[in-house]
């Protein structure tokens, strides 16, 4: 469970999170959403301590994320910003890269084993000796997401995961998160602009509005009103063949 108390971020003069609180449980997907400078990946930062955050407290799993050491932290928290790159090493180093928070002076057959059920879960064994640079666009995303899932994290942060990906990249990328999240009990926050595709993969949501003010709760009541106010597009929210939408008007 990741516990966020009374929290406040900004840059200068700026406020974009005040009063934060949330209990974010284990094995669900917490969908960030809000529009273009809202404050989404600040957050995101915030939670991976790359940010430091007016005030207020983040606990995971009831131990203040602040008071871990950089080791620790990099085993607990893996974060995928938005800007992640192709580095120019095959897909299973760079899997076995998230190891490194766990590693003593050399690989163990452990780390191995581990890489090896990472690339077998995403489906990613038959490119395992492929340069990273020789992927497509979903296919690195897999990796990135693999390289974070090697730190065996307990808080997985995800900044805009399925931009840039195809429609069918998209739903296979997010219902992979959203299984890893499950069968691994992991504490998961996605960054997502697509609030049809935050409806269909999240259970809850954090909507930010850039102001200060957020909104939360489970993403089967996230109501046209709450769009609206945030994103100042009028929408109408249906039910198509039992999934829920939101069409712009
Ligand atoms: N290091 C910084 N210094 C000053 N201002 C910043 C800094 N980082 C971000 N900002 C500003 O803070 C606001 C929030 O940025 P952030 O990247 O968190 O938004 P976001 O909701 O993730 O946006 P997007 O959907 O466009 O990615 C923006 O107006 C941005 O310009």
């Amino acid at each position: 469970m990741l516990e966020i108390r009374d929290l406040a971020l900004g840059h200068g003069p700026r406020t974009l999170v005040r009063g934060l609180d949330l209990e974010v449980p284990a094995g669900g997907l917490l969908a960030v959403l809000g529009p273009n400078g809202a404050g989404k990946s600040t957050l995101l930062k915030a939670l991976a301590h790359l940010l430091q955050p007016r005030s207020g407290s983040l606990r995971l799993d009831g131990e203040p994320l602040a008071a871990l050491g950089r080791a620790a932290r990099a085993r607990r928290v893996a974060y995928l910003s938005q800007q992640s790159r192709p580095v120019a090493v095959s897909v299973y180093e760079a899997i076995l890269l998230g190891r490194i928070p766990h590693l003593g002076w050399q690989v163990e057959e452990t780390d191995l084993k581990a890489v090896d059920a990472i690339l077998a879960h995403l489906d990613l064994s038959r490119l395992a000796g492929r340069p990273c640079t020789q992927l497509s666009g979903g296919e690195l995303q897999k990796v990135l997401i693999g390289r974070a899932l090697a730190q065996t994290p307990r808080l997985l942060l995800l900044d805009e995961p399925v931009n840039h990906l195809d429609l069918a990249n998209q739903l296979e990328v997010l219902a992979l998160i959203r299984r890893t999240a499950r069968d691994r009990d992991l504490v998961t926050l996605v960054v997502l602009h697509d609030l049809n595709l935050a409806l269909r993969f999240a259970d809850r949501f954090l909507l930010l509005d850039g102001a200060g003010g957020f909104v939360a709760g489970d993403m089967a009541s996230l109501s046209p009103e709450q769009v609206e106010q945030v994103y100042r597009v009028p929408v109408t929210r249906c039910d198509l063949s039992g999934q829920a939408l939101f069409i712009p008007r």
